[in-house]
């Protein structure tokens, strides 16, 4: 797992502001828990089935202690909200929240093809067509969320699941966060992350057009273009901004990478007057038909191979822990967190 930047305090203070009764809707109770998808920085992402309807979901649990512990209050209730907020074909969906002592709950869609992050390491590199296929559906998601005034400030091919037919679903609305004009906040992952935010300057949404050039530039050639052996090397070389692009990469394509990986904002694709339609018009992108890629009528590179309902044999194993869900006991920190 690459390591996060783990955002310092926001200033915004959360008050009580509401009971912190879990209302109604689920309780961990309504689900059999299968097995670990996947953990990050401040949590675990479970497998599950609901007892009521036998259907698979993917559960995320955060600490809230933990949350708490690493000033990630703010950004925890932005990441609930956003994911009630967001209703595009390759945004993941969710269904509900709730809250015992200790843990919050989130419901999401279970996407059972596995991460882009694995397929991506198994193949090595994806050929030109493969790229600008997962590239074409990720652009539209940004697109969409930019068109909400949401950064997402995560992207990485970790956080890009693929579903049974091979479409994307984008998953980890962590340091998402809607900001009309501009933000300051360090987060995101080394080698994705853009140098304005290195460099502590105020930002918007360009930092998720960067990070589409890494990911480009990820999936031609299988590794990041400023890659090094800790963080701070990587941001030495994210602020010198030297990309060494392979032979084989094609010209448009570098032409739309140097465009994209560019620490001139005046000159870097979709933070510009046209906003996403630059990207789009690109020439690297010159055959895709926009609307054909959004509503889904394009044959998929890859189709995972799912065996059956709940199969999960596409994501990594991960140790299990011992699980203290459903606890209710002292709750502490439940006030920080009114809408779960
Ligand atoms: N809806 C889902 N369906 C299937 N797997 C999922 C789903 N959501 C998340 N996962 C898996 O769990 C992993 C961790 O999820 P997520 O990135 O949301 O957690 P996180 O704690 O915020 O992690 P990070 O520290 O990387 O940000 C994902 O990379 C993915 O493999």
């Amino acid at each position: 797992m690459r390591q996060q930047q783990t955002p310092s305090p926001s200033t915004a203070s959360l008050l009580p502001q509401r009971s912190t009764v879990t209302r109604g809707k689920y309780s961990i109770t309504d689900f059999e828990i299968k097995r670990t998808l996947g953990t990050g920085s401040f949590g675990r992402v479970h497998l599950v089935r609901s007892k009521y309807n036998r259907l698979y979901y993917a559960i995320k649990v955060l600490k809230k202690a933990q949350v708490v512990h690493m000033k990630q209050v703010e950004h925890t209730n932005d990441e609930r909200r956003m994911l009630k907020l967001v209703d595009h074909p390759f945004l993941i969906r969710i269904w509900g929240t709730f809250q015992d002592s200790h843990s919050l709950f989130m419901v999401m869609d279970y996407i059972e093809g596995g991460e882009l992050f694995s397929l991506l390491r198994r193949s090595q590199r994806f050929p030109n067509p493969v790229a600008k296929f997962y590239a074409a559906q990720v652009t539209l998601a940004l697109e969409y969320l930019h068109s909400h005034n949401i950064i997402y400030r995560d992207l990485k091919p970790e956080n890009i699941l693929l579903d049974r037919k091979g479409h994307i679903r984008i998953t980890d609305f962590g340091f998402a966060k809607e900001v009309p004009d501009v933000t300051y906040t360090m987060c995101g992952t080394p080698d994705y992350i853009a140098p304005e935010v290195i460099a502590r300057k105020a930002y918007n949404k360009s930092v998720d057009w960067w990070s589409l050039g890494i990911l480009i530039f990820e999936m031609l050639t299988g590794y990041t273009p400023f890659y090094d052996q800790t963080p701070m090397r990587t941001y030495e070389k994210v602020l010198q901004c030297e990309v060494r692009y392979p032979n084989y990469i094609l010209p448009e394509a570098r032409d739309l990478l140097s465009n994209l990986v560019t620490r001139d904002l005046t000159r870097r694709l979709g933070n510009l007057v046209n906003g996403s339609a630059d990207v789009k018009n690109h020439p690297w992108f010159g055959e895709v038909d926009w609307d054909r890629v959004l509503s889904k009528r394009i044959d998929t590179p890859y189709e995972p191979p799912i065996r059956h309902a709940g199969d999960a044999s596409l994501f990594e194993h991960y140790p299990e822990e011992e699980l203290d869900y459903g606890v209710q006991t002292n709750d502490d920190f439940g006030y920080l967190f009114p809408d779960f």
